[in-house]
């Protein structure tokens, strides 16, 4: 199979994700920052990412790219990109894989970018390790990239260091990067949250745009439910490591069926920007769970089919 192939076939998922666990072995002891994931990603579509702070979003992602830093790892599953299993690749097969196949863009672009480098060294640079391109035919295509972003004046902007853009236009390069080896798969992780509300909404319908036209499927990590309402097809509600429920979009929004859920859609801010209350992990939300006094088995409930395409992980609320 080729490596650059685009995910054409889209009724089946470019990337499915089994029983992934990530765990940090720290002094202190296990942090279980991903527990039994399963999700699928699929050409053209987006499934969003949901939680608060510290659920397990940002190591989830890391964790499908081989890039959990330590003293994380991935304790187990499995993550097949069309069928080819990720956790087995050899690191350097795994590296092309990166970019080539599957591509991420930050929160901050400034993470992405290399400030003493300019914008055109960056783009061609990516464009030699995963397209063999150099010389003026990197530098061309880099152009194009950045026209494809919506980037005015490309060429003068390959000559730019990343301080002299604003916010929006650092971002749309970090975009272009991650475009450059024509990936499958994009994952972003709170891509919009650094920016003003109007810059927000034209990365969105770049991305969006970028999408449609290659076909790519979108993980799309956000706290900014508004933001996924608006983005997403699909969306999996994290806790504590764990896929509480999934579903489409609408159907999660209009009908949430774990308690967990319907405390996040409670907390919808009125204006953009962080929900109101917040829940830890190791903290106050299960005190709102009624199933809380019943005696139960250890471990977490299953995720089960509670309608087409709507999985719930909850104990019910009546014994
Ligand atoms: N380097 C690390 N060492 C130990 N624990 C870590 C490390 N990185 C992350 N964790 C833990 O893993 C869990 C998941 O973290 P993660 O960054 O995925 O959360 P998140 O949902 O992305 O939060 P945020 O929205 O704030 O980015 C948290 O409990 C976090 O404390």
């Amino acid at each position: 199979m080729s490596q650059t192939a685009p995910c054409l076939l889209s009724d089946q998922p470019c990337l499915q994700v089994r029983g992934l666990s990530t765990f940090f072995f720290t002094r202190g002891g296990i942090v279980k920052a991903v527990r039994e994931l399963d999700l699928d990603l699929w050409p053209g579509r987006t499934l969003a990412l949901v939680g608060e702070s510290g659920c397990g979003k940002s190591i989830t992602a890391l964790s499908l790219l081989r890039l959990v830093p330590a003293p994380g790892r991935i304790v187990s599953g499995s993550i097949r990109l069309d069928g080819e299993e990720l956790l087995q690749l050899p690191a350097q097969e795994m590296r092309r894989r990166r970019g080539n196949r599957i591509a991420m863009i930050f929160q901050d672009p400034m993470t992405a970018l290399n400030p003493v480098l300019t914008i055109g060294r960056q783009l061609t640079e990516g464009l030699e390790l995963h397209r063999g391109l150099s010389g003026r035919a990197a530098l061309l295509r880099a152009a194009e990239l950045l026209d494809q972003v919506g980037l005015a004046n490309p060429v003068q902007r390959l000559r730019d260091y990343p301080h002299q853009l604003s916010g929006g236009m650092r971002q749309r390069v970090v975009i272009a990067m991650a475009l450059a080896g024509k990936p499958q798969i994009l994952i972003a992780d709170e891509p919009t949250t650094a920016l003003d509300v109007t810059i927000q909404a034209q990365i969105m319908t770049l991305l969006g745009d970028l999408q449609r036209q290659q076909n790519m499927a979108l993980l799309l990590i956000s706290h900014d439910l508004g933001l996924v309402a608006q983005n997403a097809d699909e969306v999996a509600v994290m806790y504590d490591g764990l896929v509480v429920e999934q579903a489409p979009v609408t159907q999660l929004f209009d009908n949430p069926l774990h308690p967990y859920s319907r405390h996040l859609l409670n907390c919808i801010p009125r204006r953009a920007g962080q929900p109101t209350e917040t829940a830890s992990p190791t903290g106050p939300f299960w005190h709102h769970c009624p199933a809380r006094f019943r005696p139960r088995p250890t471990g977490p409930p299953p995720l089960q089919q509670t309608s087409a395409g709507h999985w719930l992980r909850c104990w019910p609320e009546t014994p």
